[in-house]
Order: structure tokens, then C-alpha cells, then sequence
């Protein structure tokens, strides 16, 4: 459950005339997701017809000082075609807000849901639609350092210290083991770019084997490019306890990828390093969270094993395997 800033109607209601977008006819709080507090808000929209849209409050890892960076890149990949949604301004052409003591944004609603078990086909969709966007992505001229990169883990993982045995015992020698080996291995001069990193299946909405939205792009920063394809891969081709592996999706998801973009021979190569950096990102989070979040939140809690049991089989794994031919 994800709304941890209660909002009432009535402050929403007096929210929405700041915007032509018509008066409140419901407002319900979003239960996906863990960051931000989300709602769906019906209105009598902008010509009476009604619409919907989605209210966002900002809230823990979202950095107020960054959401320029994220309406521009929006606006970006809007322009060139890319299925992502537009901050809406206020009359006044204001797009961040306050709301209840939050920074908030009115943001476009776009149709689709979010699958839990992709199929071949979804994956490969979600790969084209990922090498689509890094295409609409050249040219724009932001930059956002990812605070999630090999020094950050460093950081986190030195934060969750002792605790990752409470999680599972030898975790933290794991971890430790495994910043070694990137600390040795992570590549320096593979070509960067914007990158969304954290394309789950959560973040992109679908009608069957149709990418209708990419959303969420409050982690999206100027990173390797091909890692963002490492992180698409992580979440997209296991069963989301990490246990399974899916060849047929991941096979998928690399031909939606070349469809569109494709990979250079130095980014081929160094796929399965990205990949196992891609495991431990989520894995440490996953951990900080688990170990930080009391038991009884009204958050869902991630398993970071299921990251875990994905980092030893990318570490394990016969590199031609990870994206088929
Ligand atoms: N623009 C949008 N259009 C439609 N649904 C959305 C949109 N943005 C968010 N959602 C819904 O809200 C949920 C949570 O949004 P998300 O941005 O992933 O939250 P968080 O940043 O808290 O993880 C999504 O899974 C989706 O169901
Ligand atoms: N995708 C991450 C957590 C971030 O959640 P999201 O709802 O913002 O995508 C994970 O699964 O660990």
C-alpha cells in the first residue's frame, strides 16, 4: 500500500481549481507502488465530459530539487513519441505544487495495467519500448547523477552492516564479496545516457502484448545506457521470487531491444557485470528497506532474497544465454 499522505476530498476539490480540469468526483488512494503517494482522481474534467488523472505527493526518495529534471525529460520523450505522461500545469503554468504539506504534481492518467507475470511477448515489448525511449532519449540535455551507482551501494550496503544477517546469516559477506568483484569489473567506458532504471513490470502498462505507458520515472538518471536493459532484464525474466528462470523472455526481451536500439559489442560483453550489478542494486535496497520498515507498515515490504537468489544466478550463468541469439 502506498499512501502515506492522507489527503481529504475537499483539500483535493480546492486543489483541482488551481487547473482546468473540471471539479472532484473521486479521489482513491493507489495501493501499488512503495515511494510516492498516489491517487486516481475523477473529475467533471475541463469540458464536462470527466477525465481522470493521477495526484502524486513526493515523498521519502523523491528529491523536490529533481522533479524539473523529470517534467523536462517527460516532456522530451512526449515530443518524440514515447507513451509517458505529461505533469499537467496549473493556469498560472505551474507544474509542482504543494498539497498537505508535500511537494504534488497533477500528472496525465494513462490506460493500461501492469502485468505480474509477463509473458514472451510482453517482454518483448517492453524491450522495444525500452530501446524506443533511449532513442527518443538523445538529445536531451539534462543530466541527474544516479545516487544508486557501485559508490552507493558502497554506502548502503555499509549502512545495513551487521543487519543483513538478521535477513539471512552470511549476507553480509555476500554483498561484500560480490562490491569486490564489481569494485574489479564494472565497466568505465560504455556509452551513457538517461536512462529510467527501474523498468518493472509495474511501470509499464500494457493492453495484452501492447506497451500503452512507461511511468515512474522518479529513479531515471544519466547512468551506462545498457545497464538500463540489466535492470529491465532482472525484473522482467525470473518469477518474481528470483527462482525461476525465463530463456523465453529473456530471449524476447533482448529481440524487443535490438528491434529498436540494439547493443553495441563492448555493452554485449559486458551484459552479465551489468546484469550482477543490477541484482545487488536491488538486492541493497530491497535489504535497507527490509531491515529499516517496521513490520507492520502500511508499505508492502520487498523481498531482497528474490534479488539474491538472481545475483547468484547471473553470477552463475553462461553469458550467451542472458539474451538469446
Ligand atoms: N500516469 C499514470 N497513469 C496511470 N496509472 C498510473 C500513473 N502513474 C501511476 N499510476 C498507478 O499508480 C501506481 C503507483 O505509481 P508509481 O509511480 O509506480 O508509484 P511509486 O513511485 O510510489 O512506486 C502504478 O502502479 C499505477 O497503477
Ligand atoms: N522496483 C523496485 C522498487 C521501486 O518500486 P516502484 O514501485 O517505484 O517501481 C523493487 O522492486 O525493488
Amino acid at each position: 500500500m502506498a499512501v502515506y499522505t492522507q489527503v481529504p476530498a475537499e483539500e483535493i476539490d480546492a486543489f483541482l481549481t488551481r487547473y482546468d480540469a473540471g471539479r472532484l468526483v473521486s479521489a482513491k488512494g493507489i495501493a501499488e507502488g512503495v515511494e510516492n503517494s498516489n491517487y486516481l482522481l475523477e473529475t467533471t474534467g475541463p469540458d464536462g465530459n470527466g477525465h481522470r488523472y493521477i495526484l502524486t505527493l513526493y515523498e521519502k526518495r523523491v528529491n523536490e530539487a529533481d522533479l524539473p529534471f523529470f517534467m523536462d525529460l517527460l516532456d522530451h520523450l512526449g515530443a518524440r513519441g514515447c507513451l509517458v505522461p505529461r505533469f499537467i500545469a496549473d493556469r498560472e503554468g505551474r507544474r509542482l505544487q504543494q498539497l498537505a504539506g508535500r511537494p504534488a504534481c497533477l500528472i496525465e492518467f494513462l490506460t493500461g495495467i501492469s502485468v505480474t507475470e509477463p509473458t514472451a511477448g510482453q517482454a518483448r515489448a517492453a524491450g522495444a519500448a525500452l530501446g524506443a525511449m533511449h532513442r527518443a532519449a538523445e538529445g536531451f540535455a539534462g543530466t541527474r547523477r544516479n545516487a544508486l551507482d557501485l559508490p552507493g551501494w558502497h554506502d548502503l550496503a555499509a549502512r545495513c552492516g551487521a543487519d543483513f544477517d538478521r535477513i539471512a546469516p552470511g549476507l553480509k559477506a555476500r554483498v561484500a564479496e560480490e562490491l569486490t568483484f564489481l569494485d574489479t569489473h564494472w565497466p568505465a567506458e560504455l556509452p551513457r545516457s538517461v536512462i529510467h532504471a527501474d523498468l518493472f513490470p509495474d511501470n509499464v502498462l500494457m493492453l495484452g502484448d501492447r506497451v500503452t505507458g512507461l511511468i515512474d520515472f522518479y529513479f531515471s538518471c544519466t547512468d551506462i545506457r545498457a545497464y538500463d536493459l540489466a535492470v529491465t532484464h532482472s525484473a522482467w525474466v525470473f518469477s518474481n521470487d528470483g527462482a525461476t528462470w525465463h530463456g523465453d523472455r529473456a530471449a524476447a526481451l533482448g529481440a524487443g531491444y535490438r528491434e529498436t536500439h540494439g547493443l553495441t559489442e563492448a555493452e554485449r560483453a559486458a551484459f552479465p557485470v551489468l546484469c550482477r550489478g543490477a541484482a545487488l542494486r536491488f538486492l541493497l535496497t530491497r535489504a535497507y528497506d527490509w531491515i529499516n520498515t517496521p513490520a507492520d507498515a502500511l508499505v508492502t515490504r520487498k523481498d531482497p532474497l528474490a534479488y539474491l537468489r538472481r545475483l547468484e544466478f547471473y553470477a552463475a550463468a553462461d553469458p550467451a544465454m542472458l539474451l538469446g541469439a
